[in-house]
């Protein structure tokens, strides 16, 4: 074995760390450089300073190993496609710095489409999608991770640096375009790793002691040929001749298969998720390779907010001694997903505070729990008891309200269950009178400045609540009239008085809170702040009958209720974990199903229940598949059922292939469906076709994502493909999403070429 014996032991540390900054300065500077307001020696300078801010947090908290290069400017992934040289050809040979061909390469610029935007796992983080072909040729080509860790040496914190796995990062690619069928991202394996064993060299040379490789990709099921792929990985980089002592971390999930893989391999270190993974501990006395590997046991969630309990931590902690060499404690998985810090909420219920942690209360609990499991009892002998009652509080403190558990378990199957499809339609085509091709949006139009700026002034008291409505009425009228004038069927309010389409209904129901500066980072500079749910859930007065009913007082055509669904609002909020996902989707779902008959007696004909999370939440293993998709499509159908025949229901999916939960789409029973399709060439009809799906559909037909405006014959070439595989009495026209990040002068043309397509090929099938 290589590695030398005089370098220091794995100490305790977190697997990585919000990088958007604590006031999210990184947003406002990546904005203000886009914008042309800063140069990039002022865009670096914000970097510098929120490394140095971390590195030096995390080591005055007393972690025993601070990782690296888990800053980014916009994503971890563009940024190894970047350290190898494998971006596509399309952004090489151009007079752009490298730092605008990575921005290039992640928001498109000019005539260049950016790489695909998609979620990491099952979480609402997005992360950009490599395309590899057989002439990508990786070259170590940046030396990101190596000037990061000379930056944290020369501050006095040397640090771990975090390199995306290798096999991860090529399960993560595609193959482009122009690639040959049948080439898989994997044939670069050996290519890849020389670059990293280059990399090593290099670390070990500056005097990083140890490095840590991602491979969350073993979470998911993977075939025989990827656990081979990752054997074979880590001998190769194990065997190396020179580089720091090596961690690989798995998380959001149980290793399986992949653990004993790993046990085999000649590396240091295995991270692993003992909450999402917790099942890896069954057994794990068995694999021997451990005994000479430390386990960076993962016991403090890194995924919620949620206060560790540090009994069980210890006792999870303590089924590893024995079986590993060495047992340290560590996070689930990297603090990415978490708000930064719990002290910057001044306004919390100091019941519920004492249940939190965010990411610097996690770097404290990790700090805790490894100081404890070293046996330095008195010296954390106050701290445990603190959080032993912490904890032993919280067990009796989410509210529970026996009204609404009473009312959940009085249901019955009839109360899941709407008229036939075909009685539906009938009586909703008799009251609603709509054209064949009918055409409609998504429900959020641009949210403009003054539109943001008006909430703002309210949380600053600068104007009153009334003054705020006002302005949001003003906004709702100009919408309609907007609508009514380029000649959509279906109208939408335009949701500006909706902050976020989850958040702004955390904010009216109780068992929900939220947060002040608890941003988490989405995609890039774009960011929000998930609510979370600490309670029973209930709805204590209508959340939109108001914003709704006045629409609908503008206008003679129907108008769409827009609802996010119970599926959504979880996936999108940090979640209770003392009961399943299913009981707390059913709360929401009752409340939704109270708002939709609110909705129904204020003269709404539509309503549309938006889950564009449904695909997100769908575990990572098949097995664990049958029972979500079964509290999902629940929870969807006790929302919408208890609507009349007469109601149109629709639902919004988007963000993601829907091929996988295809039967489930069909199981919520919605009147209509609007899918995002254009980029993907409405590939999903032909997944609903297949299936026999028979209601009303509506495959998006531009994409919102890009500034790019469609003309009338794009949108009649993509209406004229979905007419292949639905009739145009069940087709829908609309775009692929809501408005929301689009500005009023791509959306008018926008829409006016859609309604002008829908038109002409109203007309075509009548003639
Ligand atoms: N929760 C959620 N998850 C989701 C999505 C989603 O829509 N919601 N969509 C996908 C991701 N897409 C996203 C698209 C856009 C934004 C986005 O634009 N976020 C905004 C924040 C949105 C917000 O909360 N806006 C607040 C304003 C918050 C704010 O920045 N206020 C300023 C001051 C107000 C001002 O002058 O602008 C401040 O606090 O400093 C509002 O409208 O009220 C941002 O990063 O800038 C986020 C995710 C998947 N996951
Ligand atoms: N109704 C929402 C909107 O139009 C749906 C968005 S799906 C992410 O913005
Ligand atoms: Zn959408």
């Amino acid at each position: 074995m290589t590695h030398r014996t005089d370098v220091p032991a794995l100490g305790a540390t977190v697997l990585g760390y919000p990088r958007i900054g604590p006031d999210r300065e990184l947003k406002r500077a990546l904005e203000a450089y886009w914008a042309g307001r800063i140069d990039a020696d002022a865009l670096h300078s914000v970097a510098v300073s929120l490394r140095a801010d971390t590195w030096t947090a995390l080591r005055d908290a007393g972690l025993g190993s601070v990782p690296s290069n888990t800053f980014s400017y916009y994503d971890q992934v563009l940024d190894t496609a970047v350290l190898l040289d494998m971006l596509p050809a399309r952004f090489r040979d151009s007079d752009r710095t490298p730092l605008d061909t990575y921005f290039a390469a992640a928001r498109g610029a000019d005539q260049l489409a950016p790489l695909e935007l998609t979620k990491w796992f099952d979480t609402n983080y997005h992360y950009l999608v490599p395309e590899l072909g057989p002439d990508t040729d990786p070259r170590l080509a940046s030396r990101k991770p190596v000037e990061e860790f000379v930056e944290s040496a020369e501050l006095g914190v040397p640090t771990r640096p975090v390199l995306l796995g290798p096999v991860t990062f090529l399960l993560l690619s595609k193959p482009a375009a122009e690639a040959p069928a049948g080439f898989d991202p994997l044939e670069k394996l050996d290519a890849v790793i020389d670059c990293y064993l280059e990399l090593l060299a290099e670390l070990a040379e500056t005097g990083a002691h140890w490095v840590q490789f991602d491979e969350p990709a073993f979470a998911a099921d993977r075939t025989p040929a990827e656990l081979r792929a990752l054997a074979h990985a880590y001998r190769r980089i194990g065997e190396a001749r020179q580089r720091p002592s090596t961690l690989v971390a798995c998380y959001h999930g149980a290793l399986g298969a992949a653990l004993e893989v790993l046990a085999e391999a000649p590396i240091e270190a295995v991270g692993l998720d003992l909450v999402a993974g917790r099942a890896d501990l069954d057994g794990i006395a068995s694999i021997r390779g451990l005994r000479d590997k430390t386990v960076l046991a993962g016991v403090v969630d890194g995924r919620n907010i949620w206060r560790t309990d540090v009994d069980a931590a210890l006792a999870y902690c303590a089924t590893l001694l024995g079986v590993a060499g060495e047992v340290v404690v560590g996070t689930s998985a990297p603090l990415l997903h978490v708000p930064y810090d719990l002290d910057a909420e001044s306004d919390l219920d100091p019941a519920l505070r004492s249940r939190l942690a965010f990411a610097s209360q996690k770097v404290d609990e990790v700090v805790l729990l490894d100081r404890a499991l070293r046996g330095e009892t008195e010296t954390v002998a106050e701290a445990l008891h603190e959080a032993r009652r912490a904890v032993g509080n919280a067990r009796n403190a989410a509210a529970r309200d026996q009204r609404i558990r009473a009312r959940l378990e009085s249901l019955r199957p009839e109360h899941r269950k709407r008229a036939d499809y075909a009685e539906r339609a009938t009586s909703q085509a008799e009251r609603l009178g709509l054209p064949a091709l009918a055409t409609t949006t998504i429900g959020s139009f641009p949210q403009t400045t003054s539109v943001r700026r008006a909430r703002a002034d309210l949380r600053a008291g600068r104007i009153d609540e009334s003054e705020y409505q006002d302005r949001m009425r003003a906004e709702i009228s100009d919408v309609i009239a907007l609508q009514e004038d380029i000649g959509l069927d279906v109208l939408v309010h335009g949701e500006p008085e909706r902050n976020d389409m989850v958040q702004y209904f955390a904010e009216h129901l109780i068992g929900f809170l939220s947060t002040e500066h608890g941003w988490v980072q989405s995609y890039g500079s774009r960011c929000v702040r998930p609510p979370i749910i600490h309670g029973d859930v209930s709805r204590p007065t209508p959340m939109t009958v108001e914003w709704s009913s006045y629409a609908q007082s503008l206008t003679e055509r129907p108008v769409k209720g827009m609802l996010t669904g119970p599926v959504t609002i979880l996936a999108w909020s940090f979640v209770r974990d003392d009961q399943p996902l299913g009981d707390t989707a059913r709360q929401v779902a009752l409340a939704l199903r109270d708002e939709i008959h609110d909705l129904e007696r204020a003269g709404l004909r539509i309503v549309q229940v938006d889950e564009p999370a449904l695909r997100e939440l769908l575990p990572l293993r098949e097995a664990d598949r049958a029972a979500y998709l079964d509290w999902a499509v629940d929870s969807f159908r006790l929302a919408t059922s208890g609507a009349a025949d007469s109601t149109q229901i629709h639902t919004h999916l988007c963000y993601s292939e829907f091929g996988d939960v295809i039967d489930a789409i069909d199981a919520l029973d919605a009147d209509v469906t609007t899918i995002e399709a254009a980029r993907s060439r409405m590939e999903v009809l032909a997944d609903l076709q297949k299936i026999g799906y028979r209601r009303g559909v509506g495959p998006g037909v531009y994409d919102i994502h890009s500034p790019r405006v469609p003309d009338e014959a794009e949108v009649t070439g993509l209406v004229a493909a979905a007419l292949e595989a639905v009739p145009a009495d069940r087709l829908w026209v609309n775009p692929d999403c809501g408005l929301k990040t689009r500005g009023y002068r791509e959306v008018e043309p926008a829409l006016r070429a859609m309604v002008a397509a829908a038109r002409s090929r109203r007309a075509a099938l009548q003639g």
